[in-house]
């Protein structure tokens, strides 16, 4: 399958915007709350000299995770080490990490949820306790050594907070969710983004692009980079509103930024499963997409928007989808949503 131009992970096109990335907490734009949380205790363990308590970022992908990551690192002034849940293979790898950190580092795991569970009983004393455990020997002459390790962050970063173990869960200190980002908030992002690339852009212009970036900064980066293309070609480059929509409704992004696949998953509920309940795997059979990309990529944003709503009894399409694809609502299913049980 082509790749999704509205699909919140990562593509190719997104790394050469490298520069996009906000450096400091004062570019970082919405998620006020975080922010403003993470920079009191920020100040506060700076002005202690000691090291930032374990944060642990959790939210659906493309939000800024990685990016506050090393935001979290350049305002405490230390050093940041990334890698990955899947990355670490063996507990060792992970010890070597830990005892190269220098005082108060940031070490930075992304997609924390697939470590092994090996690996993730190192981390409870280094978190704990700044030391770590070590088994050297096998059999009846093996023995354990604890070595200290510096004072230092882990700041942790899941998509899927419901897959970490309730005692990795424990040893954050900090844990911040991150929400679906305003359309105001998006068309900030997108202007700044604009001026780091030398684009000319009018503000409905960035508005349009925002509205259809499905509260997600890396799609809305990415959105602009294809609209820019379209302003060079057919106008004198300026990112306009009307630029913005014709050239994403030729993309196939709707108004509300919804894709051809969430248009397809919305229209077989209605039309195939009068409005539903129908479950999961039912309706990834019938449309061809995979259950895993529907509940993780698809299912979130269209919840987030109200199209969806999911019910024990499975999804349904909520009267906001009718309105949005042009269906009448039929009368029972509109009773039932006025009314409901
Ligand atoms: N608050 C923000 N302000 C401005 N730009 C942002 C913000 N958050 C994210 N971005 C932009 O969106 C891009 C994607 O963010 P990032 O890589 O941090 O997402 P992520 O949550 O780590 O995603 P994933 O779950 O796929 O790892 C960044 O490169 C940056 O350009
Ligand atoms: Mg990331």
């Amino acid at each position: 399958m082509e790749e999704r131009l509205v699909a919140p992970q990562e593509q190719p096109v997104d790394r050469e915007g490298e520069g996009l990335r906000p450096q400091r907490l004062n570019d970082y734009i919405g998620q006020r709350k975080v922010k403003e949380n993470l920079s009191v205790f920020i100040q506060a363990a700076s002005t202690r000299g000691e090291a930032l308590d374990h944060v642990l970022l959790y939210g659906p992908p493309g939000l800024g995770k990685t990016t506050l990551a090393n935001i979290i690192a350049a305002e405490m002034g230390v050093s940041v080490r990334t890698t990955s849940g899947p990355a670490i293979e063996r507990p060792g790898d992970l010890a070597a990490i830990l005892t190269a950190l220098e005082p108060r580092d940031v070490l930075f795991i992304d997609e924390i949820h697939r470590l092994s569970s090996a690996t993730e009983e190192i981390l409870y004393s280094a978190m704990e306790d700044a030391c770590l455990d070590i088994v050297i020997g096998k059999g009846p002459s093996a023995r354990s050594i604890r070595l200290s390790l510096p004072p230092f962050t882990l700041v942790g970063a899941t998509t899927r907070a419901g897959q970490l173990t309730s005692p990795l869960r424990d040893r954050f200190g900090v844990i911040s969710r991150l929400e679906f980002y305003e359309v105001e908030d998006l068309k900030e992002i997108i202007l700044r983004a604009a001026s780091i690339l030398h684009l000319r852009i009018t503000a409905d212009g960035a508005e349009e692009i925002a509205r259809r970036s499905r509260g997600t900064p890396r799609v809305g980066n990415r959105l602009l980079k294809r609209v820019r293309d379209f302003a060079l070609v057919w106008e004198d480059g300026t990112v306009t509103q009307s630029i913005a929509k014709e050239a994403l409704n030729r993309l196939d992004v709707d108004p509300e930024g919804l894709d051809q696949i969430d248009q397809k998953a919305l229209k077989t509920i209605i039309k195939t499963f009068a409005g539903g309940p129908v479950g999961l795997d039912t309706l990834s059979a019938t449309i061809g997409e995979e259950s895993v990309t529907l509940e993780d990529v698809v299912e979130p944003f269209l919840l987030q928007m109200g199209f969806l709503q999911r019910t024990p009894r499975g999804r349904v399409a909520t009267a906001r989808a009718y309105q949005h694809l042009g269906y009448p609502m039929p009368q029972s299913r509109a009773e039932t949503e006025l009314f409901p049980e």
